[in-house]
């Protein structure tokens, strides 16, 4: 008998899904033992939907989900609610459930995580970071004998698209994110790739992996956005053989007591791994004790690449189905906790636009001093009214360094404070 698939929701993600269930139909039946079918599509507007056999398509997505001749049920709406209490209808009517979605996962995974072992169903969620790159079946999987120990990369296309435009073509920032959104990357609100909300939840996803720990939701990771990020700090960057990338990071502590889960744009030396992941490609370092430093790289968004995650999940769980079990996640909790973004060590690039004069040098030196915050390089460019100091710090804690820059903005002889921004290195 078929194994049969409800949609919810079948916009960029969705509509790929079921073009490829039905073009490798044969395939994916020979592969599985048993063939997959699409048994229904909840969408909002059958008047709108495109592409798909009309007697597939309903507006009742809870009667759908709960269905009794459907099997898995594959999420991508997006969003909280409805997300969330259909998956959670599903769950409890004894379905699988795949989903994409990232930001119901940070917000409230505990929840669906806890149905589905109560229910003995599985609850898969790969495409929901770094799109089609296979990561969290990694992350979960092959290194559950390993102690993962930090995890660093580029998450979010639709900002690394941005940067990548605004530092290789000169292109605004408006016009490279309309390109995005048209190309199918951006979420529904693009609020939520510029203002770093997107990257914050799949940080918030790898950390919960990576340590196993329950207790970091989307809400603890400190998050900075590029809506800041201008023109002079592209340049600046370059000037110092750098790019600006937002980077995703989690990080045990020194002590083993918590972890940081931060969210940021950074300058990256172009010779960094990362520096060179281009358009809305997605990169992931995960630096393990046993297994070294491994790097995950591919798509990290778009319609199709998307869909190819997805329908990954789809077939383990037609695997499992077929062997009778199910993978259930979440029992085991180290309630490793978010430290303060204060106490991170980080590095920071500080360009200031200031008065050429004697002294202004050992005045700046004495601000980095005061926070005990030491300065690796100084390079001062231009002169006369046009001086400006180019000052990176060695590795301090993020509070000392925030309030070194509070203290330059408010002092004499610095005009503007042109440029902050940390910088991550390979070796750091
Ligand atoms: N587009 C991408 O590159 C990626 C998207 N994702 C995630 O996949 C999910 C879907 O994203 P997209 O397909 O890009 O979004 P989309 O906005 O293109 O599609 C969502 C669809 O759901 C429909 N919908 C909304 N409420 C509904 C309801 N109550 N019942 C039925 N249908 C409803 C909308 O009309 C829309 O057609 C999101 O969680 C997103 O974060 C994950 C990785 C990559
Ligand atoms: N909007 C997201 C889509 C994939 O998760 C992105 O740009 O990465
Ligand atoms: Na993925």
């Amino acid at each position: 008998m078929a194994m049969k698939v409800a949609l919810l929701g079948c916009g960029v993600v969705g509509s790929q899904v079921v073009r490829l269930i039905e073009e490798q139909s044969e395939e994916l039946a020979a592969r599985i033992g048993t063939p997959i079918e699409v048994g229904g599509i909840a969408v909002r507007r059958i008047d709108r939907a495109r592409g798909v056999s009309p007697e597939l398509l309903t507006t009742d997505a809870v009667a759908l989900a709960t269905r009794p001749d459907i099997d898995v049920v594959v999420e991508v709406i997006g969003g909280i609610e409805p997300a969330r209490s259909l998956i959670l209808a599903a769950i409890g009517a004894g379905k699988s459930v795949v989903t994409a979605n990232k930001a119901l996962l940070a917000e409230d995974g505990q929840t669906l995580h806890a149905a589905a072992r109560e229910a003995g169903v599985d609850l898969y969620y790969e495409a929901s970071v770094a799109g089609a790159i296979p990561l969290l079946r990694p992350l979960r999987d092959s290194l559950a004998g390993d102690r993962v120990n930090r995890v660093l990369g580029i998450v979010n296309g639709t900002t690394n698209y941005i940067l990548d435009r605004m530092d290789s073509l000169g292109a605004g920032f408006t016009e490279s994110l309309e390109e995005a959104q048209a190309l199918g990357y951006a979420e529904a609100d693009p609020t939520a790739d510029v203002e770093g909300f997107d990257a914050a939840a799949k940080a918030a996803i790898l950390a919960r992996l990576a340590f196993h720990t329950q207790r970091v939701t989307a809400a603890d990771v400190h998050r900075e956005g590029i809506t800041g990020v201008t023109a002079a700090d592209i340049a600046s960057a370059r000037a110092m053989g750098c790019v600006v990338k937002l980077l995703a990071i989690c990080q045990r502590s020194e002590d083993d007591k918590s972890v940081g889960v931060r969210v940021h744009p950074v300058m990256l030396p172009v010779d960094h791994p990362l520096a060179g992941v281009k358009e809305a490609y997605n990169a992931v370092f995960v630096e393990a004790e046993s297994a070294g430093r491994l790097m995950f790289y591919g798509a990290g968004a778009g319609g199709t690449p998307t869909a190819s995650a997805v329908l990954g999940d789809v077939v383990a769980v037609a695997r499992n189905r077929r062997a009778g079990t199910s993978v259930a996640e979440g029992g085991h909790d180290t309630g490793l906790g978010v430290h303060d973004m204060g106490d991170t060590i980080t590095s920071y690039h500080v360009a200031l636009d200031v008065a050429d004069r004697p002294g202004v040098l050992s005045k700046v030196a004495e601000i980095f001093a005061r926070h005990q915050v030491s300065i690796k390089n100084v390079r001062q460019e231009g002169r006369g009214d046009d001086a400006q100091l180019v000052l990176v710090s060695h590795p301090a804690p993020d509070a000392a360094l925030s309030r070194t820059v509070e203290d330059l903005r408010v002092h004499d002889m610095v005009r503007e404070v042109a440029s902050v921004m940390r910088v991550e290195t390979f070796a750091d």
